[in-house]
């Protein structure tokens, strides 16, 4: 099943740099090694924003929630989720 999912990250104004840092660079290790494994499907910066396009492939509503929580920035994310089908006028066969 495949979710689009948009992630906007509030990281507390008075967060120790270093804890921050951390947490980024654990956050960008998971998120690169589920790209890898093709759960994470795309990545997407908003411009203008600290907040992300994301489209990720999980065999269900509960699995993708067990992945999004894993996530070292989720507490400090606000998440929307929705899910996707196949489009009948895509000319993509693959796009599932
Ligand atoms: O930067 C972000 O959008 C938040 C998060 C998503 C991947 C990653 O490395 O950090």
């Amino acid at each position: 099943m495949l979710f689009h999912v948009k992630m906007t990250v509030n990281l507390p104004l008075d967060m120790d740099a270093s804890r921050a840092a951390q947490l980024k660079a654990d956050e960008k290790e998971l998120a690169q090694r589920l790209q890898r494994e093709g759960t994470w499907r795309h990545l997407w910066r908003i411009a203008g924003h600290y907040a992300n396009y994301s489209v990720f492939d999980a065999p269900s509503v509960e699995a993708l929630h067990d992945t999004l929580m894993q996530l070292p920035l989720f507490p400090y994310m606000s998440i929307e989720i929705n899910g996707l089908c196949r489009h009948p006028s895509s000319i993509h066969a693959d796009d599932r």
